[in-house]
């Protein structure tokens, strides 16, 4: 039963009385709270009928009983950190999401970056199962579930002459072009190493946040930090595609996995090159400011057509559900488009773009106010791509020329990162790259 992996800083310390109520059906598992990781701890427990909460007021954590309080399926949900892909791609959007972008400190090479892939890949593993991050975990994410955590690692096009590894860079990973709409902030923007945080418990992510910062120690220090959300699980009353903060759903025409070509789309194949991407996959990531006192201002009518879908469903202009195929040819009585001729989904769809796709998985984010009140709101854009030479840049290049959306938006930072596959266990993120 106990779980000898986990530090027993990380273990919870009943209250007194807490393990007297334990008792009650449940003694083996009061006597063995020692050494339980954090999930499963939450599972045992749970299938005892019982379920330990920080309830009563206590300061800190307190394991007390909450009669007939289940665990909530939101906290349970765990995603492997090993598999084929890396995690944090093709699952659900989370509610929260950290972006972070670390350089390799001067000094620091290969062997620096190979043990720091090596301590970050454990860590993980261990907070994605629900487990402590180290022998002085913090205790932030104490009490939670796993909650869908995931963490993605990728490496920018500087990382390679870093580490002396210039001839396994992929040619994916030149820059992408400079587009004439871009006001990127070049602090904010690429750097050697990319970490991508989501969580559907915002204690949750941070508290990976700060054990990955803490395991980069003097190998790589942040270079920048974006912070993201979306709507919470089980907010809507069904399952929903997610709005943005303009308000619109979007992510409608996203791949699905279940597509014949989906793999084809956003992974890299496994005989790939180069070898060591493997199963990866490309992330663009753009912070892209949304000018929403504009956009406010504009009625609903307006809004549509800016997109080409209603607003309150998603379904295209030219009619029926979220589902239904836009009609790109529609026209109305005086023989106009429906949906508008630049309008954002009718240019970014792939058949507008020689094939083009990407898998979108954004957050929201929101920075605060600037000085003369106008929102600092926008989306933390990621996409993830086989190619980005045939997924974003055509797209983008396009959108660069002028869509109806362009005047509401703002793209402020940039970064490609190339992702390479899951580790397998007993291996670390990128072991093919380094240790190849
Ligand atoms: C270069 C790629 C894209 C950028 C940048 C981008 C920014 C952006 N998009 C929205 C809102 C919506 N986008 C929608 C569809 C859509 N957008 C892209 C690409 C980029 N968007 C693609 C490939 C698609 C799908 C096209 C298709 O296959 O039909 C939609 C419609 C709903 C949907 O399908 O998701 C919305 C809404 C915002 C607000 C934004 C920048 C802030
Ligand atoms: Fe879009």
């Amino acid at each position: 039963m106990t779980d000898q992996s986990v530090p027993e800083a990380r273990t919870p310390a009943p209250e007194e009385g807490a393990v007297d109520a334990l008792q009650e059906g449940a003694s083996e598992h009061a006597s063995s709270l020692e050494g339980l990781s954090r999930r499963k701890l939450l599972s045992t427990v749970g299938a005892t009928g019982l379920v330990l909460g920080a309830a009563g007021g206590a300061v800190g954590y307190a394991a007390r009983p909450a009669e007939a309080t289940p665990l909530t399926s939101v906290g349970a949900d765990q995603v492997m950190f090993h598999g084929k892909h890396q995690p944090g791609i093709t699952q659900g959007l989370q509610a929260r999401g950290h972006l972070v972008a670390f350089d390799l400190a001067a000094g620091a090479g290969r062997k620096e970056a190979a043990a720091l892939l090596r301590r970050w890949s454990q860590t993980a593993r261990r907070l994605m199962a629900g487990e402590a991050a180290t022998q002085d975990d913090t205790d932030v994410a104490r009490d939670a579930g796993p909650s869908s955590l995931t963490v993605t690692f990728g490496f920018g096009h500087s990382f390679f002459a870093r580490t002396g590894l210039e001839k396994q860079r992929p040619s994916a990973l030149d820059r992408l072009p400079d587009f004439s709409s871009d006001h990127l902030d070049k602090k904010r923007s690429d750097g050697d190493l990319w970490v991508q945080i989501g969580a559907n418990d915002a204690l949750v992510a941070f508290h990976a946040l700060r054990a990955l910062q803490k395991d980069a120690g003097s190998a790589a220090r942040i270079r920048w930090q974006m912070n993201g959300f979306n709507r919470s699980p089980g907010a809507t009353a069904h399952p929903m595609t997610a709005r943005n903060l303009m308000g619109q759903i979007d992510g409608t025409r996203n791949p699905k996995p279940s597509e014949p070509d989906f793999d084809q789309r956003i992974f890299v194949p496994s005989t790939g090159e180069p070898s060591w991407m493997a199963n990866g996959s490309y992330a663009v990531v753009r912070r892209i400011r949304m000018l929403l006192d504009d956009w406010e201002k504009l009625p609903v009518t307006a809004q549509e057509d800016v997109i080409g879908r209603r607003k309150a469903d998603g379904a295209a202009l030219s009619g029926g559900t979220e589902t239904t195929d836009m009609d790109l040819d529609k026209t109305d009585a005086k023989g106009n488009l429906v949906v508008p001729i630049n309008a954002h989904a009718r240019i970014t769809r792939p058949d507008q773009n020689g094939g083009a796709a990407m898998l979108r998985r954004p957050f929201s984010y929101h920075d605060g106010f600037d000085g003369d009140g106008v929102p600092d709101a926008g989306l933390l854009f990621v996409c993830w791509q086989a190619d980005p030479v045939r997924g974003f840049v055509p797209v983008q290049r396009k959108l660069d020329r002028g869509d109806a959306l362009s005047r509401f938006i703002r793209h402020e930072a940039s970064g490609l990162f190339a992702v390479p596959g899951g580790a397998a266990e007993g291996e670390y993120v990128g072991q093919r790259l380094l240790e190849g």
